[in-house]
């Protein structure tokens, strides 16, 4: 059994352990990071890097297809095996040797194995051929182990071997036919990339779809679903699965039944604690890992949670800016430098409450910040809704013949100032920063009418928003 010091220990090694680690390293402390599977994590491997080449290829050609000029230049079919083949050169072929790389460039030590918490400021790694290493923190752990697929109890679907979005993003050929329980993002995404593959999809949600978002982000994107020939159930429960060899069954509460190839439950996830020794410390295992805004567990001053796992907001930009919080406040307490943990300071993660950005890559895309209109009446907020078509704008005529989009702002009507903004529509991905921008920065609407739209883009729909939202009288001088 080998023994180790460090003034951190970061359990986890994903896009959030990292930026933990690098910044606790850039402000002069030690650090390890442990790491059960590939460093990277979940987002570079089996999520958001594979799903977006996954879903990339096929928008393209839509979008050509719809385009004069170019549609005419268009002689073949998708070419599902170079679209696989570019997906395997983001994950890398799932090889970590170039994160690993990074990790040592940026001076940061990995241990490879499952870690668990031993005691106060002590984990314990196991490594595959049994190896065990015991780690000290002088200072803090820093506990970022993700989250897990849940698997629904629904009555054999576990038994039924269905795909998660492991499988589904890792694919090594395309299923005929596939089925898809969840109504939320990777449902969506899901199904829109397997229908650009030419796979009969169902996908199967038990209320709405993208319910979290403005009422129209889902209704559109179900629309352009069954556009591109996918089968949308919404308010259909899934109440049994079989598998019967190469087929799967889905039967719902309604009696409907669906045979497809493969089944991919999406259903949200669960935090990955249960085997991590939370209990050592008095923490209950299998349990979201709740923090203060400087991503400390209350009662415990060296430990921190950070990222998917403590259910704050499950993206991994929101995780890496906690991260980027996190790293800075441990180097900050362990070296008795000043600390800023008022709201909005440089050592906590305020956006996470209320300034989330999120794209979802479906076809329309949907780009959106902040609160929707019910969360801020949910708030107390006193709103004003202002709705605008993106397809009148002049930039998104010019963008695609026939383009079609909403857009969206909830107005803080005592503050006059945007709380919220949702886009959906063809390639609004890019709209969503100067958004997120107006919202954090809180810029009165009257100065964001001389922040001026170059013409002819899309970005002109903050223009339209505002007219629409009606322009303040000046007030004459006394
Ligand atoms: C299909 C899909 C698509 C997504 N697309 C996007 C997207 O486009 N944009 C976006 O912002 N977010 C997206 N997400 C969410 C994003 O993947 C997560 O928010 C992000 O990966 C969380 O990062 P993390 O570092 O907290 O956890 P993870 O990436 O899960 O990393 C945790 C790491 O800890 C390791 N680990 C766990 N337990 C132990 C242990 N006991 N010992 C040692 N190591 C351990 C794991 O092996 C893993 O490497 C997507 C999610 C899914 C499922
Ligand atoms: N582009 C992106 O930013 C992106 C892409 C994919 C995933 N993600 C993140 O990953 C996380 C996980 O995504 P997700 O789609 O799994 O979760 P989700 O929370 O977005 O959606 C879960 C869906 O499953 C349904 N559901 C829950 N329990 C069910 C049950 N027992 N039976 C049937 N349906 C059930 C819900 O009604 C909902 O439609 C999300 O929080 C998301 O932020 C982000």
């Amino acid at each position: 059994m080998e023994k180790k010091e460090y003034d951190l220990i970061v359990l986890g090694g994903g896009a959030v352990g990292e930026n933990v680690a690098d910044r606790a390293v850039q402000g002069g402390l030690t650090a390890v990071v442990v790491e059960a599977e590939l460093v990277g994590g979940e987002c570079s491997y089996w999520a958001c890097m594979p799903s977006k080449a996954l879903l990339r290829s096929a928008q393209v050609l839509r979008a050509a297809r719809h385009m004069p000029g170019a549609a005419e230049a268009i002689t073949g079919e998708l070419d599902v095996d170079a679209v696989l083949a570019r997906r395997n050169a983001f994950t890398s072929n799932w090889d970590d040797a170039g994160q690993v790389g990074w990790l040592e460039g940026a001076g940061i030590d990995l241990v490879r194995g499952h870690g668990r918490i031993s005691g106060t400021k002590e984990v314990t790694v196991t490594a595959d051929d049994g190896t065990v290493t015991v780690l000290t923190a002088r200072h803090a752990v820093a506990v970022t182990t993700g989250s897990d697929a849940v698997i629904p109890p629904i009555e054999g679907l576990a038994e039924a071997r269905p795909w998660t979005s492991r499988e589904a993003t890792s694919i090594k050929s395309v299923p005929e036919s596939l089925a898809i329980i969840g109504g939320g993002v990777v449902a969506t995404e899901m199904a829109t990339a397997f229908a650009g593959f030419g796979t009969k999809v169902t996908l199967i949600a038990r209320s709405g779809l993208l319910t979290e978002m403005e009422p129209f982000a889902g209704e559109m994107v179900g629309a352009s679903l069954r556009e591109l020939g996918a089968t949308v159930l919404t308010d259909t429960k899934t109440t049994k699965v079989t598998r019967d060899g190469d087929t799967v069954t889905v039967e719902t509460a309604d009696g409907g039944t669906i045979t497809a190839g493969e089944v991919i439950v999406a259903t949200g996830r669960s935090p990955r604690s249960s085997d991590i020794g939370l209990e050592t410390v008095g923490l209950t295992p299998g349990a979201w890992l709740a923090t203060d805004d400087t991503l400390q567990v209350p009662g415990y001053d060296w430990l921190y949670a950070v990222g998917d796992v403590t259910g704050r907001v499950l993206l991994t930009h929101q995780g890496k800016y906690q991260a980027r919080a996190a790293g800075d406040v441990i180097a900050a307490r362990a070296t008795g430098a000043v600390v800023s943990d008022g709201p909005w300071g440089t050592h906590v993660a305020t956006a996470d409450h209320e300034a989330v950005p999120q794209v979802t890559f479906t076809d329309p895309e949907v780009a959106s910040v902040g609160l929707t209109a019910a969360a801020a009446r949910r708030a107390g907020y006193e709103i004003r809704v202002v709705d605008y078509e993106l397809g009148w704008t002049a930039g998104a005529s010019v963008h695609a013949d026939g383009y079609t989009g909403k857009a969206r702002m909830i107005v803080d009507e005592k503050r006059k100032v945007v709380l919220g903004v949702t886009f959906v529509g063809p390639d609004v991905a890019e709209l969503v920063q100067a958004a997120t921008m107006i919202i954090v920065g809180e810029v009165p609407l009257d100065r964001l009418w001389h922040a001026v739209p170059a013409y002819p883009t899309i970005s002109e729909i903050w223009l339209r928003l505002l007219e629409t939202y009606g322009r303040p009288e000046p007030v004459r001088a006394k």
